[in-house]
């Protein structure tokens, strides 16, 4: 894959916008022991905003249990906002209106589990397409299992006599078939070793250029998510503290946050940049029942002030394209991390 995912339309020309989450909410209420105790609940995803246009990747890492997957779970409708709009394809359908209508589809991280193991490739990837005629459909399904790169042997064959990386390309065709303007990938890597992961990713990209289709890419690898992205949106405890272009996601990034968790992935420099210090964070991420007042982030933050622990930051635009949560933006840097540079955000 290439640096420069800088998609190839022209200024002006912008491509549509095919997901737009507008201050997306989404908690679940707790049981109460007795009719007493005061109801309470999770704030997984708590007044997140994205926006995506077609042909582009938007990449969204946080750690364990700040609110990818269920961001992930309202762009595909399979659950509806507390509050605010998630709206997807080039006519901003509500997402769960369009749950099931093939805008946007999912491919997720355990292969075996999303696969009926009754069913034949060529059987699982046409139950995918729905209502079209049977040469239409027959065309279609021998399309995509080629564009995966599986030969049409394959069509004929169980999920359980395919390998990980088989099965995972079954569901990526699943997902391709029905040419979404959406495709959600939780964690859809990650089961699988080095050199597959390299293959599903090229086979991704090759296919976003071939097709248009825009993706959300939620992993817990950053160094994936870098490459596949335009633009990563850091999630903290449900909100996302920075969002910037994956070129910034390198050495400009602005939240001590986001600068911690780059820290983690010092490989990611390997292209001659020196080593980056790891950031250690102190603590657990607070209770996402009870989020911290003022910044979330504050009870961690190796440079809090008291000002953080009162007020909480809005996400501000620091350059065009880069977006920031903090009162300090850019105040924390590691050795080999350089200050925002701030070049040519690319937008998602
Ligand atoms: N159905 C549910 N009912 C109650 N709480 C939930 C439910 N689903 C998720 N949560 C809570 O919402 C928060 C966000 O969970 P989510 O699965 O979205 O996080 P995540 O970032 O995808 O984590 P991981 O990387 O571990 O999958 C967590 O605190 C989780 O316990």
């Amino acid at each position: 894959m290439t640096d420069d995912r800088t998609p190839p339309t022209a200024q002006g020309d912008e491509p549509e916008i095919v997901l737009d989450v507008q201050d997306a909410v989404r908690h679940y209420p707790l049981r109460r022991r007795s009719l007493r105790e005061p109801r309470r609940s999770v704030h997984a995803v708590d007044g997140v905003s994205v926006r995506l246009r077609s042909g582009r990747t938007l990449g969204i890492v946080g750690e364990s249990g700040c609110g990818k997957s269920t961001l992930g779970r309202l762009i595909t409708g399979l659950e509806t906002p507390t509050s605010g709009a998630v709206r997807v394809g080039a006519n901003g359908t509500p997402a769960a209106a369009a749950s099931g209508r093939g805008t946007v589809q999912a491919v997720f991280q355990d292969p075996a589990s999303a696969l009926d193991p009754r069913m034949m490739v060529r059987q699982s990837v046409a139950e995918a397409l729905g209502g079209v005629g049977r040469d239409e459909r027959d065309r279609r399904v021998d399309e995509a299992i080629a564009a995966v790169g599986l030969t049409p042997d394959f069509g004929s064959r169980y999920p359980h006599e395919l390998s990980g990386g088989q099965q995972q390309r079954v569901c990526i065709a699943r997902a391709i078939v029905g040419e979404p303007d959406l495709i959600l990938l939780d964690e859809a890597v990650s089961s699988l070793d080095a050199s597959l992961q390299a293959q599903i990713l090229d086979l991704l990209e090759r296919l976003q250029r071939d097709t248009g289709t825009a993706y959300v890419f939620i992993s817990h690898d950053l160094r994936a998510v870098r490459q596949v992205s335009h633009s990563v949106a850091v999630m903290y405890l449900g909100q996302v503290v920075e969002q910037a272009p994956a070129e910034a996601f390198d050495r400009g990034l602005l939240h001590p946050y986001a600068v911690a968790l780059r820290s983690t992935e010092p490989r990611i420099l390997d292209d001659g940049v020196e080593p980056v210090e790891r950031v250690v964070l102190r603590g657990e991420p607070p209770s996402a029942v009870a989020p911290p007042a003022g910044c979330r982030f504050a009870p961690r933050c190796p440079i809090v002030e008291d000002h953080c622990r009162r007020v909480a930051p809005d996400l501000v635009e620091a350059t065009p394209g880069h977006l920031v949560r903090c009162h300090r933006p850019g105040d924390l840097t590691l050795s080999g991390v350089a200050r925002a540079d701030a070049g040519t955000p690319a937008e998602v």
